[in-house]
């Protein structure tokens, strides 16, 4: 076994552990991973993000981005499963790069990621403040079902480089507790698909549960929470560029689907421990 240094964090408790790897030697098995995330035998966390150098690795989202963005998000879920984009885990990433590594936050930090690049601004240029993330342009991909236990509801398909099925509810105890993946049909999520259940708290105010996709009910879900604000914008007929407040059972994040069809989620990223782990 060797030692790894890593860096744990979270996005409104949406949380992370951070391998610090610019140099793309620390290539994750699932295994490793589904290690890092048991909150036992592990450090524990919603998913792992490992950080290299664009330059470094391999991957095909990388290469392609080499040029526009130096630093790749490599995220995995809690299960060991890819997915492209992690709206929680950027915002922490950027707050990793930008007090341990030479990125200054008073200028646009690109990120690739397996859904593109996505541009972190840091708010007042401060390394310590909320972080803004261009999530880039959403999927309205028709409408779909999901069930949980007895009950179903209809639901609307979004991507945000990662799949979303987002079903507005009475009250979001109606589910009961989301011990495992609603039900969703196959053929319209192949790979699987992160469900968010919603509610309205007010004008453009919601709340919402997560089941995500690899790691099961989350205290939150970034790009989840951004494929609920394009759905109910729609649904609200609201004009383009209006903000949107987002209650999750881990915090608030504020999220604007913008009139040249972006959308900017900013909300906070915590750094609340490092050290060393054996993998
Ligand atoms: N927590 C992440 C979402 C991870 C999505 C992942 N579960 C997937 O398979 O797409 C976020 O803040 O956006």
């Amino acid at each position: 076994m060797s030692e790894y240094s890593f860096v744990k964090g979270h996005g409104t408790e949406n949380d992370f552990v951070l391998v610090p790897d610019a140099q793309g030697r620390h290539e994750l098995t699932p295994e490793q991973v589904v290690r890092l995330c048991d909150r036992r035998a592990g450090i524990g966390a919603d998913g792992v993000i490992r950080v290299v150098r664009t330059d470094a690795t391999d991957d095909p989202a990388a290469v392609a981005a080499r040029g526009e963005a130096t630093w790749f998000m490599d995220y995995r879920n809690a299960d060991g499963s890819v997915s492209e984009m992690c709206g929680n885990g950027i915002r922490v990433l950027g707050r990793f790069l930008a007090t341990h590594a030479d990125v200054d936050p008073r200028d646009p930090l690109p990120v690739a990621t397996r859904g593109g690049v996505k541009v972190l601004t840091f708010a007042d240029g401060r390394h310590d403040g909320d972080v803004t993330v261009d999530m880039g342009t959403p999927e309205l991909l028709g409408d779909t079902e999901i069930g949980i236990g007895e009950r179903s509801w209809p639901a609307v398909h979004v991507s945000m480089g990662n799949p979303h099925a987002v079903a507005f509810v009475d009250d979001l105890a109606d589910a009961g507790p989301l011990t495992e993946a609603p039900r969703h049909d196959a053929a319209t999520y192949p790979d699987g698909v992160n469900v968010e259940l919603v509610v309205r708290r007010g004008e453009h105010h919601v709340a919402m549960r997560v089941h995500e996709r690899g790691s099961g009910e989350t205290r939150s879900c970034g790009t989840g929470a951004c494929a609920v604000v394009v759905a109910a914008a729609r649904a609200d007929e609201a004009p383009r560029g209006t903000a949107y407040a987002v209650d999750l059972p881990g915090g608030t994040l504020s999220i604007t689907w913008t009139e040249d069809d972006r959308v900017l989620m900013t909300g906070p990223a915590v750094l609340v421990a490092e050290g060393l782990t054996a993998l």
